[in-house]
């Protein structure tokens, strides 16, 4: 670790809240984005899950924005002295589904900040804990696990290929598709289109597969295989995908509910994750 950080705990508990309408042209984006079957929800009725993570983000000016896109360190977030911000898990309770025209509010509040040396080098864990309200009626608890890494941090050793679903789902990831799921979530880190930034700055390959949007795609699939929104997700990212590579989605029934992970064809466990439904 490059220097102390535990001041940066100081910052645990801190909270900030934000209100949002989830509304009918959202509700169609997102099924258009993902490119889902059937017609969209119309107005009054469920939301699919994890459209959440599209509602009441932060909308800052440029200049309060760091040289990554995301807001600045230091505003919400505690001023992590590394630089290369990644998504690294979720847990997620779903108690009931947001409806198309309904007004959320979501209360943040920072839940844990733990530095820890890996393979790659230094790296500060953050969690975030997100509840998502409409009215005085809990609909999602969530927590974010980000992760800051240093400007030099390689990428994880190689690893072995992830074996085949018992379900299966490619999904293309052309620039357009990571675009527009940064535009949904009003996310601006140039890592997802930026790609002269995304090589020369951060030392990837090429444009990043957002962790969310994975993670999206693997709830919406573990829902379809149960026919049902799973009460608890969970997931962890550990390899990353780049636009070109081909995202595959790999799905398996267990007596808890369904594992999932994500790979690119022939390539390593990029995202594991557990759907539970009791
Ligand atoms: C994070 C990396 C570099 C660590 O890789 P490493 O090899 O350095 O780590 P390690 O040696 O395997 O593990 C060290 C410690 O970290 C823990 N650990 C290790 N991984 C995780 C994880 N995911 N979540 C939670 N904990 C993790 C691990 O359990 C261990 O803990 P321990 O010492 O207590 O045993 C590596 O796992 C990696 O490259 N993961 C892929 C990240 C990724 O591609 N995310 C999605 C794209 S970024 C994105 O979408 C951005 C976005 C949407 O714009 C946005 O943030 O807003």
């Amino acid at each position: 670790m490059p220097e102390n950080l535990d001041h940066l705990r100081d910052w645990i508990g801190r909270e900030e809240r934000r209100a949002d309408w989830l509304t009918p042209d959202l509700a169609a984006k997102f099924h258009a984005t993902l490119a889902l079957p059937g017609a969209p929800p119309a107005e009054g009725e469920p939301a699919p899950p994890m459209i959440h993570l599209c509602l009441a983000q932060p909308a800052l000016p440029p200049d309060a924005l760091g040289g990554d896109g995301h807001p600045q360190l230091g505003t919400f977030l505690p001023p992590v002295p590394l630089p290369r911000r990644m998504w690294a898990g979720g847990d997620l309770r779903f108690h009931a589904p947001l409806l198309v025209g309904e007004r959320v509010t979501r209360v943040s509040r920072i839940a844990g900040v733990t530095p820890k040396i890996g393979r790659t080098g230094p790296l500060c864990f953050i969690d975030v804990e997100h509840e998502i309200r409409v009215g005085d009626d809990s609909r999602v608890a969530e927590t974010q696990t980000l992760v800051y890494r240093g400007d030099d941090a390689p990428a994880p050793p190689a690893a072995e290929p992830a074996p085949e679903g018992e379900t299966v789902r490619d999904v293309e990831t052309t620039p357009t598709l990571l675009f527009r799921y940064s535009a949904l979530t009003f996310n601006g880190h140039r890592i997802h289109y930026d790609r002269r930034y995304a090589r020369e700055v951060e030392h990837y390959p090429g444009l990043v597969v957002h962790g969310p949007m994975q993670a999206t795609l693997l709830c919406l699939l573990a829902a379809e295989i149960a026919g049902q929104t799973p009460r608890r997700f969970r997931f962890r990212s550990l390899s990353t995908i780049f636009d070109g590579d081909g995202l595959r989605l790999h799905a398996r029934r267990t007596e808890a509910g369904v594992s999932l992970w994500t790979s690119r064809p022939g390539g390593p466990l990029a995202m594991s994750a557990e759907a539970e439904f009791a």
